[in-house]
């Protein structure tokens, strides 16, 4: 399946992984990136957000094969397509949609979580003008807050086994920029390794490239946990 684009080189696409099937959040009614939050379904919000920078070109947004739903959702708007190109991991769902996205090797890539439809705008346009003159390109994230603790392993009420240092810690967000090129390197590289790396800058950094760290939001939460709809609904409502 291959994405239709009209895009010339050095453009901005948006690839917005929403395959998951949200089992952390589960209530029943299916995958998280579909239930609303203020009446609007998450996977609505997250792409009305990346929508508002209008130097994103075009959005795509991977599902799994056989899911109608964001389709449905998103019939008719503009800069947006579909592609039924979900893998098992979010590193494979991501990895067929750059595939299908038929870019060249120097345009951009900013890749974002469905689950994550409280992007706030300055947080986007920061990311994308730090990224846009850097060589490598980079990723929102969070320093880390709070202390940091390390449970032991297969314990029913887990227990500290070590306090860890926090500094130089940073919680790693998504959008995650980079160039279609740079990135399909990256995602060879760790693929050859037999290693599915939880987000893109992991993958880049497979390369011993150093992604910018550009300050992210709280806002910018990735729903996860059925008490975050609960937050979420505060802050889109
Ligand atoms: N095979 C997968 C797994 C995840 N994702 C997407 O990756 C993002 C971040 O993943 P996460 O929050 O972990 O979502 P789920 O995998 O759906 O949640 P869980 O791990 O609780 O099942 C989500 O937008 C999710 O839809 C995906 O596109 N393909
Ligand atoms: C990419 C990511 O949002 C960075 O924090 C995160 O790793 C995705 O969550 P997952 O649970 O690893 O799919």
């Amino acid at each position: 399946m291959q994405a239709t684009s009209d895009s010339p080189s050095g453009r901005l696409t948006a690839i917005v992984p929403a395959a998951g099937v949200g089992a952390r959040a589960a209530d029943g009614t299916g995958p998280k990136q579909y239930r609303p939050i203020a009446g609007t379904a998450m996977l609505v919000h997250t792409v009305r957000a990346l929508l508002a920078e209008p130097r994103i070109d075009r959005v795509l947004v991977a599902v799994a094969p056989g899911d109608a739903q964001a389709a449905n959702l998103l019939a008719g708007v503009a800069r947006v397509q579909v592609l039924a190109c979900g893998g098992a991991t979010r590193y494979d769902s991501v990895a067929n949609a750059l595939a299908a996205a038929g870019l060249a090797g120097d345009d951009w890539v900013l890749v974002h979580d469905a689950a994550r439809p409280g992007l706030p705008a300055d947080a986007l346009a920061a990311l994308i003008d730090a990224c846009l003159p850097d060589p490598v390109g980079g990723l929102l994230a969070l320093p880390v807050a709070d202390t940091v603790k390390r449970a032991g392993e297969g314990e029913a009420a887990p227990r500290v086994e070590a306090t860890l240092s926090r500094e130089h810690l940073w919680q790693a967000q998504t959008p995650q920029m980079f160039r279609a090129g740079l990135l399909s390197e990256a995602f060879a590289r760790v693929r050859a390794r037999g290693e599915a790396p939880t987000d893109e800058a992991g993958a880049v950094e497979a390369l011993g490239a150093r992604p910018l760290l550009v300050r992210g939001s709280f806002a910018n939460l990735k729903v996860t946990w059925p008490q975050d709809f609960i937050w979420m609904e505060k802050w889109l409502g």
